[in-house]
């Protein structure tokens, strides 16, 4: 039997979450975060805890975490909620939607989270704690990063490579066979037709660099 799950954060990603986990079947009994969620009823099926700190009640053998804080550009939270858990011993859990379509052939590290609609294809490799969000289309031979978000509807065609926290943004578009490097954010809607070096934010539609730290 699998292990019952604890998720960290009750904004809206985790929300989807425990959406996604309950049609999985799957059993969390408690969440942790500073503000209770009151939006969505699965939050009240299960232990409400306000401190990181009470993940001391748990132990890590027997429970997996799902790390429900979200991701956006240029902010390092759930990176950090990774790190401070994964620290004190606990593990996170992938979380894979059923109605995702991920390759046999593709590979998915551990923690990555696979949102409805998504599409994984063959020969893809998908890195620690990444999220494919709903309906985002990893074409075949893509290297994905660890701490990526490859936001709602963005499309990386195929064999592209991204190194670490890279955000492709909402409907962005990757064209075959580029390299995207670390800390990348590439903006909503653009068409990267070029490789891009770290730490860049690329946005528009021909995604011209318009700032590198
Ligand atoms: C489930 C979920 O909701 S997941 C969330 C998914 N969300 C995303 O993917 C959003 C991705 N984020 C973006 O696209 C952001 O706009 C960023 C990160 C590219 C913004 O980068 P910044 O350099 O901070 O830009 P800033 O916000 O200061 O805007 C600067 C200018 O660029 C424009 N701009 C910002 N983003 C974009 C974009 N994607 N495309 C075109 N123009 C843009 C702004 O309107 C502004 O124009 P102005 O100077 O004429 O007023």
């Amino acid at each position: 039997m699998n292990k019952p799950l604890i998720m960290i954060g009750s904004g809206g990603h985790a929300s989807v979450l425990m959406d996604l986990l309950d049609l999985n079947g799957e059993r969390v009994i408690a969440y942790i975060s500073p503000n209770k969620n009151t939006n969505n009823q699965m939050f009240e099926k299960v232990k409400y805890l306000s401190n990181d700190e009470d993940i001391s009640q748990f132990n890590p053998d027997d429970v997996l975490l799902v790390n429900g804080i979200g991701s956006l550009p240029k902010h390092n939270n759930r990176k950090n909620v990774a790190t401070f858990f994964t620290k004190l011993g606990f593990s996170f859990t992938s979380v894979i939607s059923p109605s995702a379509i991920v390759s046999s052939s593709a590979s998915l590290a551990r923690g990555v989270q696979v949102m409805h609609g998504a599409i994984i294809q063959a020969g893809a490799c998908i890195g620690e704690d990444s999220i494919i969000n709903t309906g985002a289309i990893i074409e075949h031979d893509c290297d994905v990063g660890a701490n990526n978000h490859i936001a709602p509807r963005a499309t990386l065609c195929g064999g592209v490579q991204t190194l670490s926290n890279v955000h492709v943004g909402v409907h962005a578009c990757v064209i075959q066979g580029l390299n995207i490097g670390d800390n990348v954010i590439v903006g909503a809607g653009a068409t990267v037709s070029k490789n891009i070096e770290d730490k860049t934010i690329v946005y528009g539609h021909r995604a011209l660099i318009i700032k590198k730290e």
